[in-house]
């Protein structure tokens, strides 16, 4: 813990003498580059290491400044590497990720004779993106669309890796340091920590401005609010040609001590979990996806990702007008078109057909699931005890099954679990990963049970 600290003191005086600040007045004379309107702090329910406001802080303001020499980029990692980019050159067909995933890992192998040493050792040793769920933790997401995603991203993974290698060979890289595992850690930091920038697609990882965990965008800054605060720009990062910097601006008012956070983007938890291994329990822009008879998808024009049940369990607009086309009779659809494609109701029998339409569909996704809400929730609690967990009474069949897969996929035998100090660290982290798996999949059953709840409220009362 104290050798924590004191790396984080040491990168935070590197990151000073580099120009990054706090500040909004440039001051040579402080040895850190926080301390004036934020510090690094810890908050276990909102995503573990960030930064609190030092101060109140107003909406708008500038919070953080990172010069453009500062942010790791493959172009300056390439400039300051001779054996890099002329091991590069020879393979022109590696994407922009994979380079900067090379030239990451270049760096971590020189240790301390790499200039961005301090800013490496403040870096995750390891991640939970979907890229790294093993197979057991894959099934644990039990629905298809999910579990496609997840084989998707580690085949993906494998694929970028193997293209690479050849690379990493050539750069003699230490073995360690090309495994499939390294891979994935590079790719990982990548995915979860880069930001924008316009020259290149890979984006630059931006030292202490990638402190900042996440919070969705908000809704609804009404016209008032953005004129109110200083906003000319309306997101709150971005690279400003201007100043040659990052910078970071407050996007709400902060009292001392509140977490600041930044919105990366609008993500569902299935994609928060894919590019950045980790969910929210609330979040407003959750969808689940149902999948529609085949037919369906030629009666309207709608793109499939906006054919949706959303996080209140309401359809999208996209999925009421289809489902109402569809039910209705051939020979009216036509007539009736225009109707159902401005979103209107088309008729209170066909309504009724639409709202058991969507409730069986969800009805049915929910029974293909080996495990239902409760059981799901009763799962989450077993995990949270996991490491004093010693039999499997009064569990439910489906849920013992689950453990017992859990178990064998970890080569941890029952005994083993009798104390703490039985549970391997990889072992903890799959339990981890297991948990993400299980709170995703109850989020989304729970979408799905409250569209029956929604649809079930509307054949009611079709007046609602
Ligand atoms: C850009 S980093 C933020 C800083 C990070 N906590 C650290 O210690 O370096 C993004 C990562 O932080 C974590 N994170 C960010 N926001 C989060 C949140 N709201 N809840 C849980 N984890 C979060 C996730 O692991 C994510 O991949």
């Amino acid at each position: 813990m104290e050798e924590d600290d004191a790396n984080l003191q040491s990168f935070l005086r590197w990151a000073a003498a580099l120009g990054i600040s706090d500040s909004s007045i440039s001051d040579c004379s402080s040895s850190s580059c926080l301390g004036r309107t934020l510090s690094v702090s810890h908050f276990p329910d909102a995503g573990g290491r960030g930064l609190a406001a030092a101060r109140g802080i107003r909406k708008g303001e500038l919070i953080l400044r990172v010069p453009k020499a500062a942010l790791v980029t493959s172009d300056c990692l390439i400039s300051n590497d001779q054996k890099l980019s002329a091991a590069l050159e020879r393979y022109p067909s590696l994407s922009s990720t994979q380079i900067l995933s090379v030239a990451l890992l270049n760096e971590v192998n020189k240790g301390r004779s790499s200039l961005w040493y301090h800013y490496l050792k403040q870096l995750p040793q390891s991640y939970d993106l979907l890229a790294s769920f093993g197979q057991f933790e894959i099934e644990a997401l039990q629905i298809d669309d999910a579990i496609w995603a997840a084989e998707k991203a580690v085949d993906k993974g494998k694929m970028e890796w193997e293209e690479a290698a050849p690379v990493m060979c050539e750069l003699n890289l230490k073995p360690q340091l090309m495994t499939f595992y390294a891979w994935l850690w590079a790719s990982a930091t990548i995915s979860s920590r880069t930001m924008h920038i316009p020259w290149d697609t890979a984006g630059c990882l931006c030292p202490v401005g990638d402190f900042f965990n996440y919070a969705p965008p908000e809704e609804g800054n009404s016209i008032e609010e953005l004129l109110d605060a200083n906003t000319d720009r309306l997101t709150d990062a971005g690279y400003d040609e201007g100043v040659a910097s990052y910078c970071f601006y407050a996007k709400r008012n902060y009292g001392k001590a509140d977490q600041v956070l930044l919105s990366y983007g609008t993500y569902t938890n299935l994609e928060l979990l894919e590019h950045y291994g980790f969910l929210l329990q609330e979040n407003p822009n959750d969808k689940a996806f149902i999948s529609l008879e085949p037919e369906m998808y030629s009666l309207c024009s709608w793109p499939k990702e906006s054919i949706y049940i959303s996080e209140d369990g309401m359809p999208s607009f996209a999925l009421l007008s289809t489902v109402r086309l569809w039910a209705t009779p051939m020979s009216k659809r036509r007539s009736i078109k225009h109707i159902a494609l401005s979103g209107h109701r088309i008729s209170a029998e066909n309504e009724a057909a639409v709202m058991e339409w969507i409730a069986d569909k969800c009805q049915a996704l929910l029974s293909s699931c080996s495990t239902t809400i409760d059981e799901d929730i009763l799962m989450l609690l077993v995990i949270d005890k996991f490491q004093d967990y010693t039999g499997e009474a009064e569990l439910s069949p489906a849920l013992c099954d689950e453990i017992r897969a859990f178990l064998e996929s970890n080569h941890v035998t029952c005994e083993g679990l009798s104390t703490k100090l039985h549970v391997s660290l990889k072992t903890r982290r799959s339990v981890y990963r297991w948990k993400l798996a299980v709170q995703w999949r109850h989020g989304y059953k729970r979408i799905l049970s409250d569209c029956i709840s929604y649809c079930t409220r509307m054949l009611d009362n079709p007046s609602c």
